[in-house]
């Protein structure tokens, strides 16, 4: 089968982009990882369908690089600029992902997720553990560039805890304008080099351990700078919007 493809990246994490709004392209997971392949196919870090909906202005179905599925914050950027390049929404959309529906929006050619509402953080003794429609492991540090990450994130993802489905595993380094995050990805089982589910549970983290009521965080990523923005009324999270970039990188085809 010939399929075509466009290539997105939202701060260096990188999707294949399908056009599936006939819904005609059901993927296996061998399918989606000979697609994320960097030496024998495309490469990226996951693969993004776009979907016509009955109520909603697309459906956004995103598999991880080994072909698992879950929620995808950068990769939800890139479906909106995806979606606004074919012609489905201008400046506003409603979406559908697999963690419920979500709303977006393009300015100054910014892309603009709003997240699920948290309600449940949990705070270890040095850790915090936050579900943001996938789940990620926060743990603090006082420097990343020394930072071996797989072995680091290895010995949580891998735990008794963690081993059957797994988790991302955030590492973050306080600035004196924001932090720093580098990220373990489950489903890629790789660092990458930006997670927007990732930040954001971190920014949810931040305004715990300091005790922020509402607030816009920058964060530094290795691909690049993400903000994320949110209320907060005692434990529960709401208007959590995530901002940054997502850019068309390259199109084709491609035998599967
Ligand atoms: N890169 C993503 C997160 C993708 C899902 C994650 N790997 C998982 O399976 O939990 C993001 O930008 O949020």
């Amino acid at each position: 089968m010939q399929l075509k493809f466009y290539k997105y990246q939202g701060t260096g994490n990188d999707f294949v982009m399908i056009d599936d709004r006939e819904n005609r392209h059901h993927l296996s997971a061998q399918q989606i990882q000979q697609l994320c392949n960097r030496r024998f196919g495309i490469g990226a870090d996951g693969v993004i369908l776009i979907r016509n909906h009955e109520k909603m202005d697309f459906e956004m179905v995103y598999y991880n690089s080994d072909g698992s599925q879950s929620f995808c914050g950068n990769g939800s950027r890139c479906a909106l600029a995806f979606a606004e390049f074919l012609g489905i929404y201008e400046h506003q959309a409603n979406f559908v992902a697999i963690d419920g529906e979500h709303t977006g929006k393009s300015e100054n050619q910014l892309y603009y997720t709003k997240m699920g509402d948290v309600s449940d953080v949990e705070i270890g003794k040095d850790y915090m553990f936050i579900n943001t429609g996938s789940p990620h492991y926060i743990i603090w540090k006082e420097d990343l560039s020394a930072l071996n990450i797989i072995n680091e994130a290895h010995s949580i993802r891998y735990n008794e805890r963690f081993k059957a489905k797994g988790t991302n595993v955030n590492f973050v380094k306080e600035l004196p304008e924001g932090v720093q995050v580098r990220t373990y990805e489950r489903g890629v089982e790789d660092e990458t080099l930006s997670c927007g589910t990732g930040v954001t549970a971190v920014t949810l983290a931040q305004a715990v351990k300091h005790n922020w009521k509402d607030s816009v965080l920058k964060i530094k990523v290795e691909g690049g700078e993400l903000n994320v923005s949110f209320e907060r009324e005692g434990n529960f999270f709401k208007n959590i919007w995530l901002i940054g970039p997502a850019e068309f990188v390259f199109e084709g085809t491609i035998n599967l």
